[in-house]
């Protein structure tokens, strides 16, 4: 089974020098908030370079199910009419969140505090993640939730009539679980606190605060500490979407480990909690470098440039720089792949619970391609064969994960013969133009016809 419909075996080979400006679509994470926030909002919220990605686009949907006017102008400018925070409606239909478990959480947390009951599902991927990291949190405002066993959708949540403000230390590294608390914060009276360990993706605080709500983060010795307070009128905002460093990643990595490559990605969001990879892979010795350093809609931006660096190591990558690329680890594994030497990533336990077991996915792929891969429940280690030497050669599964998919295409670039992917429909949710933009680079990513 696919994302949204039937699976896509595609391949990738040997190819040319990549060479050219990739302009990669708009930020995932930035995406759901400015529409789940410009729903909260009173009035019009108009949104460019919005990410139309399935999971966004099941955000959207979600949107006008709570009562909010989402609209599309031909140029591709968003509009959000909000309904304002305590406004949402009761959806007469099951939220349909598709892939994303962004998308499910964030708007669980949204209608949470709101007296309406929601019932949410999604696909085979998002029905096998874990809620009750959100839900527990949402039972404190006084929400009920009853799903699956374990706590999986199917999952109706029974919003709070009058919900009281929380004060909550997240478990666990996850924006989503912060965020999920923070937008049921909007609809309680006083102070809803959120603390958190290690410092997680910060956009729901930057655009909370863009929207005129009252948001304080402090820096202790027990970690974030993020106040928000309630029942703030949110006003709309003119939002530009910055491009997405996660989806950034896989013309960077490809234009690192394709001989004679040098590919500019202009205009990445580097806001540093979530620019970790190129850290990492500056680390390792990659030619990839930041030019025309600038701030866009209060983010740090800059244009990549990426060109092929025969001579990368492996490195240690520190635990506590997992939360600001914990996506990128499937493509650091590829290029860790055709480095010199072992890449140890420890830290990195919640790779097991997103669109797959990204750890187990990658490790099988990567093994069948004949890299050495070594694992447990919180690391794995990727043995490097050096430029050139990856001999590649297998179908790789994907398991309804378009990071998954996406990475192992890459690697197919430059190893020795084709990689293919089972099901390469899931790119869609998050990267809709990755074949034509990686096609204009050079790369050979093609469909492979199905025989019935
Ligand atoms: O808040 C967000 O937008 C996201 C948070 C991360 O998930 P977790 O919160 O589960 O770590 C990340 O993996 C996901 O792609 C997007
Ligand atoms: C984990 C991801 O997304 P989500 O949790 O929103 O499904 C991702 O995009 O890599």
């Amino acid at each position: 089974m696919s994302a949204h419909g039937t699976p896509i075996p595609m391949m990738s080979a040997a190819s040319g020098p990549l060479s050219g400006v990739a302009e990669v679509p708009g930020d995932k994470s930035i995406s759901h908030r400015a529409l789940i926030l410009g729903a909260m909002a009173v009035g019009e919220t108009r949104i460019t370079g919005l990410l139309e990605g399935e999971d966004v686009l099941d955000t959207a949907k979600a949107m006008r199910a709570f009562g909010a006017e989402v609209t599309r102008d031909e140029d591709g400018t968003w509009h959000v009419h909000g309904v304002g925070v305590g406004g949402f409606a009761e959806p007469d239909q099951v939220i349909d969140c598709g892939n994303s478990g962004t998308g499910v959480r964030l708007i669980m947390g949204a209608m949470a505090t709101s007296p309406i009951t929601v019932t949410f599902c999604g696909d085979a991927s998002l029905s096998t993640r874990p809620m009750a990291r959100v839900t527990d949190p949402l039972a404190l405002f006084g929400a009920r939730a009853v799903g699956r066993s374990g706590g999986r959708l199917p999952m109706t949540i029974v919003g709070a009539a009058d919900p009281v403000p929380v004060r909550y230390s997240v478990p666990v590294p996850s924006a989503q679980v912060k965020s999920a608390v923070l937008l049921a914060g909007l609809n309680a009276p006083g102070q809803t606190v959120v603390i958190e360990k290690e410092a997680t993706r910060d956009h729901t605080e930057r655009m909370l605060a863009g929207f005129g709500a009252e948001v304080h983060t402090e820096e202790t010795d027990a970690g974030r500490v993020i106040t928000l307070t309630g029942q703030p009128e949110l006003k709309p905002q003119g939002i530009a979407v910055p491009r997405d460093p996660s989806s950034a990643a896989f013309p960077v990595c490809a234009a690192l480990i394709v001989p004679g490559s040098d590919v500019l990605v202009p205009g990445i969001g580097l806001n540093p909690t979530r620019a970790g990879l190129f850290t990492t892979l500056r680390e390792m010795g990659a030619d990839l470098t930041y030019e025309n350093e600038r701030e866009e809609g209060g983010e740090p931006v800059a244009d990549l440039r990426a060109r092929y660096s025969p001579e990368m190591t492996g490195i240690r990558v520190p635990p506590e720089r997992a939360a600001s690329m914990i996506d990128e680890y499937p493509i650091l594994a590829v290029v860790a792949s055709c480095a010199e030497g072992k890449t140890l990533m420890t830290g990195v336990r919640e790779l097991r619970v997103k669109e797959s077991d990204r750890i187990e996915a990658m490790a099988v792929g990567l093994r069948a391609c004949g890299v050495t891969v070594e694992d447990g429940e919180d690391w794995w280690e990727v043995t490097g064969l050096g430029a050139g030497n990856v001999p590649g050669g297998a179908t790789c599964v994907s398991h309804l994960d378009h990071r998954i998919a996406m990475s192992f295409l890459v690697l197919g670039l430059a190893a020795q013969q084709p990689v293919s992917v089972d099901d390469g429909a899931p790119i869609a949710t998050s990267f809709p133009v990755f074949e034509p933009l990686m096609a204009a680079l050079g790369a050979r990513i093609v469909r492979v016809a199905v025989e019935n």
